[in-house]
């Protein structure tokens, strides 16, 4: 499988187009009312509606109730559940069955002990997403462009396909792959002009400069 590329929090048709043309794997929508991000659930699927065989379409959630999701699996029909509260493993393992879509968990990350904590995910997850852990209680649990120590990881693998995000941007995607060997990566923040403004140029320099990367390990692999 080649390297995974999502670009999240999109919420217009133009910037979706951008995520689409430059071959985005994944397209994120933020269903969470403090997110500078969030999209109802009629806009979601209204935009989404031309992704199906382009992309997966991935609905990111915080800490939501089942009925929440219920209707938005309804209403968005997403191919991936991202959740991205403190749901434990064993929330995460009844939501993948009572619902029956893939779902990526993701994983703030400060410390050892927090990368100690990701095998009890790995067992009920598909996918793992490694995020920072934000700055404070107030913070958004995620999409604040902020960047974990990328050493925590190095030498680490996992059972599931795991992507990198937090703080990345078109400048360091590289080193970020080369230094993790994550078979994925996610972008918020870094392919934004303003706080919540998605910018189309950024979308297709993040793109490229993952795929950049991508073929420069593949080249390295070969020999
Ligand atoms: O993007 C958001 O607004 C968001 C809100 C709540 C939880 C997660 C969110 N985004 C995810 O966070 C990571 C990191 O974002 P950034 O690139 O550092 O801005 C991103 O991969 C999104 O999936």
């Amino acid at each position: 499988m080649g390297m995974i590329v999502k670009i999240c929090g999109l919420s217009t048709p133009e910037t979706l187009g951008a995520a689409l043309a430059a071959g985005a794997d994944m397209v994120g929508f933020v269903h969470f009312p403090k997110s500078p991000r969030h999209v109802p659930l009629a806009a979601a699927a209204a935009l989404a509606g031309g992704v199906a065989g382009r992309a997966r379409k991935v609905l990111l959630t915080v800490d939501a109730g089942d009925d929440l999701l219920a209707a938005a699996i309804a209403a968005f029909e997403p191919d991936i559940l991202q959740l991205h509260g403190h749901e434990p493993p064993a929330r995460v393992a009844a939501l993948r069955a009572k619902f029956g879509r893939p779902v990526m968990k993701a994983i703030g990350l400060a410390s050892a002990a927090d990368v100690a904590g990701i095998a009890d995910y790995e067992a009920v997850a598909d996918l793992l997403l490694f995020d920072a852990l934000p700055a404070d209680v107030t913070a958004l649990p995620g999409g604040n462009g902020r960047a974990f120590d990328w050493a925590l990881l190095r030498g680490r693998r996992f059972a599931k396909p795991w992507l990198i995000g937090g703080g990345l941007t078109a400048e360091t995607v590289g080193e970020a792959i080369r230094a993790t060997g994550a078979s994925g990566v996610d972008v918020s923040s870094g392919v934004e002009s303003a706080r919540g403004v998605k910018d189309i140029g950024k979308i297709a320099s993040f793109i490229a400069a993952a795929r950049a990367a991508e073929k420069l390990g593949s080249l390295a692999e070969s020999g």
